[in-house]
């Protein structure tokens, strides 16, 4: 057996035509912003990424750069300044945020109506209510890529790895939810099954951080495999799957190429979605 790959990067690029063109019909500017609080490769890496999307399909980009030596005060000031922007839609705090600055103090400042990542806790709190509400970038990417790939969910077992913020904690809500109906199990650093539950779960979504970890002959034959970890090996990104396991898997979504795309994709839908709910 050889897996199906999903392609998150072509299928994100189609998705940005039909964004460019959305933002065409629009009768007004769409701006995005982001806060970057340090200097973190990574976290400047995604940053610029945001704003090359932006200028892809024409949402005007805000940066806001702060040092790393930055208040909690400072950034919320920067938040507020933010919130105040007509000519902002929406925007982002790049996380992780350096650990002098209170994460949650921060993402609480950001006015809901101006959460493009979907983390402040009204959004979350909508999510969790199952209320419409703007839904985090990356399980937003994760179903849609699952859904391009008409990969069944309803009644399957699903095993999240991974409980952090911007993935696990929403994915596994969102998953359990109708229409999707999953069953869903999020497993994270004191499971002391994790090799049963891998091994049980129809599919698998991965998000630990912990290089190739997930070997062919842990997972189901058959299963579906979502590679969201992210480890950096030099100038190399290793994922939390060992790619062999396409031998065993019917469908992955490898690490690169896979949710990542989709998941800056995602974060454009966001941002045109709090332009059209403007008042
Ligand atoms: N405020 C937020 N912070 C963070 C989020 C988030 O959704 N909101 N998620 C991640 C980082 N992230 C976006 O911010 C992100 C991660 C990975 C990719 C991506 O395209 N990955 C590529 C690999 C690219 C590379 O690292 O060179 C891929 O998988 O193909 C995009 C966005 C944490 N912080």
């Amino acid at each position: 057996m050889s897996a199906i790959i999903m392609d998150g990067k072509a299928l994100a690029q189609r998705i940005k035509v039909d964004i460019a063109a959305a933002i065409g019909k629009l009768d007004k500017p769409v701006g995005l912003g982001t806060i970057l609080v340090g200097d973190d490769p990574g976290s400047v890496a995604y940053v610029e990424g945001k704003h090359r999307d932006c200028a892809e399909v024409g949402i005007k980009s805000i940066k806001v750069n702060l040092p790393a030596s930055a208040t909690t005060n400072e950034v919320i000031a920067s938040v507020n300044a933010l919130n105040a922007d007509p000519s902002c839609s929406g925007f982002i705090v790049q996380l992780p945020l350096p650990v002098g600055v209170n994460t949650q103090k921060v993402l609480s400042a950001i006015n809901p109506a101006k959460d493009a990542d979907g983390l402040t806790p009204n959004n979350l709190g909508n999510l969790v209510l199952g209320f419409n509400s703007v839904v985090a970038c990356t399980p937003k990417a994760i179903v849609a890529l699952l859904a391009e790939y008409k990969i069944n969910l309803s009644g399957v077992k699903v095993l999240v790895i991974g409980r952090g913020m911007t993935v696990g904690r929403p994915l596994s809500i969102l998953l359990s939810q109708k229409p999707i109906n999953a069953t869903v199990t999020l497993a994270h650093s004191a499971s002391k099954n994790l090799t049963d539950l891998i091994k049980d779960a129809d599919v698998v979504i991965a998000a630990m951080g912990s290089a190739q970890f997930i070997k062919p002959e842990m997972v189901k034959k058959g299963s579906v495999l979502v590679d969201v970890g992210i480890t950096r090996d030099g100038n190399q990104l290793v994922g939390d799957f060992d790619p062999k396991v396409i031998e065993v898997a019917s469908a992955f979504a490898p690490m690169p190429g896979g949710v990542g795309p989709m998941t800056r994709v995602m974060l454009l839908k966001n941002v045109i979605e709090l332009a059209r709910n403007e008042k």
